[in-house]
């Protein structure tokens, strides 16, 4: 397993920057129905850059391209390379491993399993891919690695990555392609009282509620939103965003969801998939 440890710089708190669901191309201006996605990526960087909101690392939550090149995992790191802080990114279903690792060893760019985050938390990123499917499955081996790491570091605050939603989101069309061995996720989760919150991605919309006593957290992606409770697929008219999560020393997780302002970006409301 790999471990990379993040620095407390600062006193109180760890900040992480959480962007998902790039879906990047490597032709620039791929669109995923109707959104320029290196566009609307390139927006969102360019607006937490305005921001000035300072971060200590970056999270990517899957979905990083949208067809499987090298190219699009390149514009991914290019993206990104206007940052010094270290980015720790996790493959979604759209993603293609072989193609995403062709980016690595990059002095940003890291895919390790576990981040000592300050001297109070832990983060833990998981694989839940399975290869040429919507849906999410968490392997032996990964639960396995969850479990051995949350007991190794009882005393740590945890915070747990992964792509899909290990729970109801409430659209059945998204649902069916959810983590599918959830009981086996949370039967984990509930032996270790330290983890604070699950964060994923994949569903492309804004979401916080508490399950199984945890905080679980979704963030909507840089491109295309999901409307919410609709059993049928559709696009939402949210604009693009992104998430920030301080994780205190008290064991507090403070989070807030960003989005760009304006109507620069509409998708093809009509559309039935992708
Ligand atoms: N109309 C649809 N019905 C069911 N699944 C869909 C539909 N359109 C797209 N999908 C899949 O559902 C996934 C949800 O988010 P993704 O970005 O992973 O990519 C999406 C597609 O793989
Ligand atoms: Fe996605």
């Amino acid at each position: 397993m790999q471990t990379y440890f993040l620095p407390q710089t600062n006193p109180n708190s760890v900040v992480l920057l959480q962007i998902t669901d790039t879906h990047l191309f490597a032709d620039e201006s791929g669109c995923l129905l109707g959104v320029a996605t290196k566009d609307s990526f390139n927006a969102v960087i360019d607006a937490v850059d305005a921001s000035a909101r300072p971060f200590e690392a970056i999270v990517a939550t899957g979905d990083i391209s949208q067809d499987h090149t090298d190219e699009s995992y390149q514009h991914f790191s290019d993206g990104i390379s206007r940052w010094s802080q270290p980015c720790f990114w996790l493959p979604g279903n759209h993603d293609y491993q072989p193609a995403m690792q062709s980016v690595l060893p990059s002095p940003q760019i890291k895919s390790c399993e576990q981040v000592l985050a300050g001297d109070y938390w832990q983060v833990i990123l998981l694989d839940s891919q399975v290869q040429g499917v919507p849906h999410g499955e968490l392997s032996e081996a990964q639960l396995l690695m969850l479990d051995a790491t949350l007991k190794a570091y009882p005393e740590r605050h945890a915070l747990i990555l992964l792509h899909h939603h290990p729970l109801v989101a409430g659209s059945a069309w998204l649902d069916q392609h959810q983590l599918h061995n959830n009981e086996a996720f949370w039967q984990i989760i509930d032996k270790y009282p330290k983890v604070s919150a699950v964060l994923c991605g994949h569903i492309h919309q804004e979401l916080d509620c508490v399950y199984h006593g945890v905080r679980v957290l979704a963030t909507p992606s840089t491109c295309i939103q999901f409307l919410p409770d609709s059993n049928d697929f559709a696009l939402d008219k949210t604009n693009p965003g992104w998430r920030y999560l301080e994780l205190t020393q008290e064991g507090q997780l403070n989070t807030d969801v960003c989005r760009l302002q304006g109507r620069r970006f509409i998708p093809l409301f009509n559309s039935a998939g992708y």
